[in-house]
């Protein structure tokens, strides 16, 4: 449940902070400032502890007016992670199906688990757990498709709006080659339903902030699924709607990238298929992109549109190691996504993870010699990966001015994360009462130390580590959440 802010909130303790594709801060001794509204007022690096009430006092602030959180040793603060694609209405169905490509999977697990939310009252009864598993995975940010229906996806924006996380919704626009049992009736209708949920979602109550965090997002789902005259509606309403993103798939499986060629002929590319029907722009989220070529590369970047990488997803359903190097190299926008389910985890970590090797592989696959200021057939490194989960993710859904790192005026949209001995997940050695923290007293973190301490949480951590979760200010999940 959102609770109302009325005290500003100053948080002592180590905090990460991004800052480009290959840098970020390690702060071992750092306040931030959240205002009642959730947004960053101030932030102040290298205040040690004796220096703590001097560097208070100096912000004018009198005791009462303001709550003072200081973190255990063994914990750190970073901004959420923003998932530029994920489908809430699969995580009933994660992990299961992987042995099929992309269109057998569709016919044969997904359009069956997505139908079901034909019926609301299931709808109500999975929204509210599948969105707590998102957000303890400590997701601040989804861009979550929907299913083609338009009162459950009206029941998954209120469950979001509820439970407080930012995100982004759409209901799929699909209106062939799809199941008898899972088919918009007409290119009108889906129109026609979009627009009812574009104006359900605009109407959500603004939250203690004033602003929302609840934005619509126009969704055909693929170009396979959508007909010229859909495409055609969609790509003539969205000039009318600037500020309204769209999000779709693109060139994730061989067979797909054929079929589509096939049913759009006059389009030389994938990528021309939705810049033609006006559908590729700066607020564009493409999901997966694992075989865009150079031309497509350039016309993504010409039109500012970005990618959501799905490196799980990639490998699950056997799609290909997309080069997100080489995106990069292009000036293409890149963020993650869990794409559940045919990513097989809703958690963000586990997709860096899976970045991470998907980037290894693409390395061993080329020349095995690192190439410098590049990152085309190179591995990416913990900044590149922070990057992408947060600020890169940021920059896709067009929200860098306000999430994906640390600042004054910014959301304080975060983790509290902790890599204590007492979370319990075995595969991070660290902080226990009886032993220094490997690498350092608790009393003597260093920059180095702090940036260790992301290694493990990126590489080894679970949601296990995620203690808190907050969006706009607000607490509204981790492990230490009791809503
Ligand atoms: O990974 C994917 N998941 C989906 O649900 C989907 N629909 C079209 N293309 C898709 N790819
Ligand atoms: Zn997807």
């Amino acid at each position: 449940m959102t609770v109302a802010l009325r005290m500003t909130t100053i948080y002592y303790g180590p905090v990460i902070n991004p800052e480009s594709l290959t840098a970020f801060q390690a702060l071992p001794w750092c306040l931030i400032a959240v205002g009642p509204d959730g947004n960053i007022i101030w932030l102040e690096e290298d205040v040690i502890s004796s220096e703590l009430d001097a560097a208070l006092e100096q912000h004018d602030l009198f005791q009462g007016d303001y709550i003072l959180v200081e973190l255990k040793s063994g914990e750190f603060i970073m901004p959420g992670f923003i998932d530029t694609h994920i489908h809430a209405c699969q995580i009933p169905n994660l992990g299961v199906g992987g042995e099929d490509q992309l269109l057998d999977w569709l016919n044969n697990y997904t359009f069956p688990t997505e139908a079901r939310f034909k019926d609301t009252g299931y709808a109500s009864r999975a929204y509210p757990d599948i969105v707590n598993r998102v957000i303890n995975s400590g997701t601040t940010t989804s861009c979550y498709y929907g299913t083609l229906h338009l009162e459950a996806t009206k029941i998954l924006a209120d469950v979001i709006h509820k439970k407080g996380q930012r995100a982004f919704v759409g209901k799929c626009n699909m209106d062939r080659n799809s199941p008898d049992y899972y088919v918009e009736p007409s290119a009108e209708e889906s129109l026609e339903s979009t627009e009812a949920l574009i104006a359900y979602i605009q109407g959500l109550p603004l939250t203690a902030s004033g602003e929302a965090l609840v934005h619509p997002i126009i969704t055909p789902r693929f170009a396979i699924s959508c007909t010229d005259e859909l495409l055609t509606r969609l790509g003539d309403f969205a000039e009318t709607v600037p500020d309204i993103p769209i999000q779709t798939h693109i060139s994730e499986n061989r067979k797909e990238i054929e079929e589509t060629l096939e049913l759009f002929p006059n389009a030389s590319s994938y990528a021309e298929v939705y810049d033609q029907f006006k559908l590729l722009r700066n607020n564009t989220v493409l999901g997966h992109g694992v075989y865009l070529t150079d031309e497509e590369l350039e016309l993504i970047a010409t039109r500012g549109a970005g990618v959501a990488h799905c490196p799980a997803s990639n490998f699950n359903l056997s799609s290909g190691m997309a080069k997100v190097g080489k995106m990069l190299d292009y000036g293409v926008k890149v963020g993650l996504g869990t794409d559940v389910s045919g990513g097989n985890n809703p958690s963000m970590l586990y997709t860096i993870q899976m970045a991470s090797t998907t980037s290894k592989m693409v390395a061993i696959q080329s020349s095995g010699e690192e190439e410098e200021g590049t990152f085309t057939n190179n591995r990416l490194d913990t900044a590149t990966l922070l990057y992408l989960a947060t600020l890169g993710g940021a920059d896709v859904c067009c929200l860098k001015h306000r999430i994906g790192s640390f600042g004054s005026g910014k959301a304080f949209d975060a983790l509290l994360v902790s890599i204590r001995d007492d979370t319990g997940n075995p595969a991070v050695w660290g902080y226990n009462q009886d032993r220094d923290f490997i690498g350092g007293s608790d009393t003597e973190i260093t920059e180095k130390d702090l940036k260790e301490w992301l290694q493990r949480f990126f590489y080894c951590g679970d949601d296990r580590n995620i203690r808190r979760v907050f969006v706009q200010g607000v607490l509204i999940g981790g492990q230490e959440f009791q809503g």
